[in-house]
């Protein structure tokens, strides 16, 4: 039922750096992919800000990106949901394919896409309304027939937050603490019941404390979910992730920079043996 036409162990090996076991295999085939990325390029009017993009997206992994600044990770993340339709003069080409589906096809329902691919932005964007009604927005307005009531207490559970709140689900969102307000978006996306969360920088505005409650959240939404996080934190990214891509921007003749995936592998690969000089440099802090 993956249709959504509207017709039918711990590493260390750097100073500073834990690194996620080798969870996931890396043998040819071992990997179940939700997306299929192949030859992707994303152009912002006639800029091409991301070239020649081919990655596999696995089921119930983490997926992270990272890389310099403008090198296109929140352009290519915002692909997987079509985001990018909703800026003027965004277009893409090349694929993705979600299971065996064409995403950017003449009959996919980009609301249905939205639905299914959640995201969760860098800035908690909670809706100033009761904590309760930012979690029931989206079943209501996607018309899921359920007890809203355990709907909304099993998506503030799943999301670690239902002890915090569950005495004062009336209360504005607003009213939360930061790391509160991003577990609450996490809620709010996991309640429409998605396959896929998109995750662009979700600690970037959190103190360490409220960092360390969300990725232990994506340690156990992994379960469930397939989540692809973009991230500055090198660190987050090796203490939380399956598998790494790293981006970096080439510049062209003209003097155009582009954005470019250097190398995509396991992440304990990527953060001790990486294949790539430019990754090596990176990881070991002498660029970016
Ligand atoms: N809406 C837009 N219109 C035009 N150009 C854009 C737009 N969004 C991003 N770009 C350009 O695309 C390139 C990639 O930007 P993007 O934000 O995807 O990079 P990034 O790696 O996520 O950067 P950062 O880590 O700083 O968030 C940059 O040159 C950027 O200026």
């Amino acid at each position: 039922m993956n249709q959504i036409s509207t017709q039918a162990g711990r590493v260390t090996s750097q100073p500073n750096v834990t690194i996620r076991g080798p969870e996931v295999p890396n043998t040819p085939g071992s990997l179940d992919p939700v997306f299929t990325v192949e030859d992707l390029s994303v152009f912002y009017g006639d800029y091409e800000a991301v070239r020649n993009v081919d990655m596999l997206i696995g089921r119930r992994e983490i997926t992270a990106m990272i890389g310099p600044s403008g090198c296109g990770k929140s352009t290519v993340l915002r692909c997987f949901n079509r985001m990018n339709d909703l800026i003027p003069g965004a277009h893409i080409k090349g694929k993705i394919l979600y299971h065996d589906e064409n995403l950017y096809g003449d009959h996919v329902d980009p609301i249905e896409v939205r639905r299914r691919i959640g995201m969760v932005f860098q800035k908690p964007n909670p809706f100033p309304k009761a904590i309760y009604d930012n979690v029931a927005y989206g079943p209501r307005v996607n018309g899921i027939k359920r007890n809203m009531d355990d709907l909304v207490e099993e998506a503030l559970t799943k999301a670690a937050l239902w002890d915090e709140v569950k005495d004062k689900l009336k209360q504005n969102a607003l009213s939360l603490s930061g790391g509160q307000q991003q577990r609450l978006c996490i809620a709010r996306a996991i309640a429409v019941k998605p396959e896929v969360i998109l995750m662009d920088e979700p600690c970037s505005a959190l103190d360490p404390i409220a960092t360390t409650k969300i990725e232990d959240l994506m340690q156990e939404l992994r379960q469930e979910y397939t989540i692809l996080i973009v991230t500055h934190n090198m660190q987050q990214a090796a203490r939380v992730s399956d598998r790494t891509a790293f981006f970096t921007a080439d510049v062209d003749s003209a003097g155009v920079r582009h954005g470019r995936l250097v190398e995509f592998d396991q992440t304990t690969r990527i953060f001790t043996k990486p294949s790539d000089k430019r990754t090596e440099d990176y990881i070991t802090g002498r660029f970016g």
